[in-house]
This record gives structure tokens, C-alpha cells and sequence, in this order.
């Protein structure tokens, strides 16, 4: 089989952000090798099926992505397309990541059908998010606000919000723009309010490592500067070993070639949050991740994020 005539199949999830990332790095293989034939396999994960209880008590992000490398390694597919956010640093040692796509808006989006801002919020108003970093930081920033649950795909939350259940929601922009609902962020949240998660915005296609007809194709779509910072939000989250759902921002910035990386890990009830940044040549990512984890931990990250874990 050569490259000239290679079927390429994509298994994804099936939400609509999951199809959107799917069809985007379909056309984006398409656009460079025309040669090539791709299809979609869509798949329902773990992670997908059980929607009533907290990611971080049923094992975590891999189990958006586990079913789709089975089917990898039965030959049903070629490559699967994640959100970087979603996919945990401790990888399987048969794969690779290997093209992460130009980083789309990293930020949260502050999402609300009555008020212009999260300070416009009155106090006790009920805000809706799951995940823990953003409590965290949300918390620390509006003690007074009421925190509520909220799981399910992007559509879902928007329901929710639009039912009446929240009075905001926050959401990442990403998702939200990709999905053509750019106009449904209300505010933008800067990074000293809400710091991202690692790697949120961007879309990494992941294949086996012993596919180096495909590795190679892969290259195409591959935005360097997109790498070199969730490399080093990587790096970070690995040495803080922040396996599963955890109260942690990772955020890195390149400017020509010297990138800064800020940290953060946070108490979900928002009472204390540890902040830590390094700066240094783009190509030192990972030296820099580990940099900013062990000032972390020298403020005592390894205590809050163990008493999550117990
Ligand atoms: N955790 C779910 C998830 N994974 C990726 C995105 C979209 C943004 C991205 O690509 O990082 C979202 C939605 C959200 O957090 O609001």
C-alpha cells in the first residue's frame, strides 16, 4: 500500500466538537495530500456513556479515548483526533501524538442569557462548570457564587444554561467557536482569573507509532509553535502527575522564540490557589514544565492534590 493510494480512517468520538475535529483534520489531510482517500469512523467511548457521575470517580479523561485506540490497533483505524485537553499525559507506549493543529482561542468563555460579565453576577448566583480548575479559580475569585455540576457535550450545557438551571456557565471558547456559536461568549475570562487547562484549544491526531508512512503524512499538519507550547503545558501536568480530572491550569505563550509557561493549582473550594511561571528558549518546554511543576510543589501542590485523590 502506498501513500498515493492509502485509505486513511479517522475514529472519533461522536459529539458534534469530536465530528467538527474529525471533518477539520479530514480536510486539512485532504488539502495536503489530495491523493489520499478519508473516511470517518465515529464510536461511542466510555466516557460518553456514563454522564451521571464526576469524570474524576469513574478513571478520568482516557476513557474518552481508549475505545478509539482498540480500534487502532485492530486495523479498523488509522488515526484518532483528540482535543489535546482531553488526552492524559501518561500515553500508551504504542502511540504517539503526532501533529497537533494550530491552537484555536485557549480561553474560557463566561456563557449567560442575562448578565454581561462574571462580576456582574449578583451574589449566590448559581454557575455552572465541572471541572475542578475552573471551580477552583472561579471560587477564589467570587467566593460568593453558587457552583453547580454540569456534564455533558457543548450542546448540552447550552440547554441546560438556556433552561433556566444556571444563570451562567463557562465553557471553553474553543468548543464554542469551532461549533459556530462564537456568539454565545459572552466574556471572554483572562488568564488571571481562569488559567486553561493544558492544551485546551488545540487538536492533537494521535496514530500508531509504527505507521511511518502515516507519521510522515501526519507532518503536514503540524503547527510548530501550537507543539512547543502544550509541550510544555504537558510537562508540567505530567511531573505534578495530574492523571485524572484535577484543579490545574497550564498556559503557555510563545513570543518569537522564548516561551513562558504559568501554572496553577488550586484548592477546588478556591481557599488557596499556588501560582508558578518560567521562561526560557521555545525548545526548553519541557525542562521549563518540570521547572514550574517542582516551584508548585515547593508551595505545597502535592498536598492539595493528594487530598483530591483520598
Ligand atoms: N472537557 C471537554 C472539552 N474538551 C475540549 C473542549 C473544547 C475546547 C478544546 O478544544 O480545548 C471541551 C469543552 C469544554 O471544556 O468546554
Amino acid at each position: 500500500m502506498s501513500a498515493e493510494n492509502r485509505t486513511i480512517r479517522i475514529a472519533t468520538r461522536k459529539s458534534a466538537l469530536a465530528m467538527w475535529q474529525a471533518e477539520y483534520v479530514k480536510a486539512q489531510l485532504l488539502k495536503h495530500h489530495p491523493q489520499l482517500t478519508v473516511e470517518l469512523l465515529p464510536m461511542s467511548t466510555q466516557g460518553d456513556k456514563i454522564l451521571d457521575t464526576p469524570l474524576a470517580k469513574i478513571g478520568g479523561k482516557g476513557l474518552f479515548i481508549k475505545e478509539l485506540e482498540i480500534a487502532m490497533l485492530e486495523g479498523r483505524a488509522d488515526i484518532a483526533v483528540h482535543s489535546m485537553k482531553d488526552v492524559p499525559v501518561m500515553f500508551p507506549e504504542a502511540f504517539g501524538l503526532h501533529a497537533i493543529c494550530p491552537r484555536e482561542n485557549p480561553f474560557d468563555a463566561f456563557v449567560s442569557n442575562q448578565f454581561e460579565t462574571i462580576d456582574a453576577l449578583p451574589q449566590g448566583a448559581v454557575v455552572g462548570t465541572s471541572s475542578l480548575r475552573r471551580q477552583s479559580q472561579i471560587r477564589k475569585h467570587r467566593p460568593d457564587l453558587n457552583i453547580r455540576d454540569l456534564r455533558g457535550n457543548v450542546n448540552t450545557r447550552l440547554a441546560k444554561l438556556d433552561k433556566g438551571d444556571y444563570d451562567a456557565i463557562i465553557l471553553a471558547a474553543a468548543g464554542l467557536i469551532r461549533l459556530g456559536m462564537e456568539e454565545r461568549i459572552v466574556q471572554q475570562l483572562p488568564p488571571d482569573i481562569c488559567l486553561p487547562a493544558v492544551g485546551q484549544g488545540a487538536v492533537g491526531i494521535e496514530c500508531r507509532n509504527d505507521d511511518a508512512q502515516l507519521i510522515e503524512l501526519l507532518a503536514a499538519l503540524d503547527d510548530a509553535p501550537t507543539r512547543l507550547r502544550v509541550i510544555a503545558e504537558r510537562a508540567m501536568n505530567e511531573r505534578l502527575e495530574g492523571g485524572c480530572q484535577v484543579p490545574i491550569g497550564s498556559f503557555a505563550t510563545l513570543d518569537d522564540d522564548t516561551l513562558t509557561l504559568t501554572g496553577m493549582v488550586g484548592k477546588p473550594d478556591g481557599t488557596q490557589l499556588l501560582f508558578a511561571s518560567a521562561t526560557g528558549k521555545a525548545h526548553r518546554g519541557k525542562v521549563l514544565g518540570v521547572e514550574v511543576a517542582e516551584a508548585l510543589l515547593e508551595q505545597g501542590a502535592g498536598e492539595i492534590l493528594k487530598a483530591l485523590y483520598q
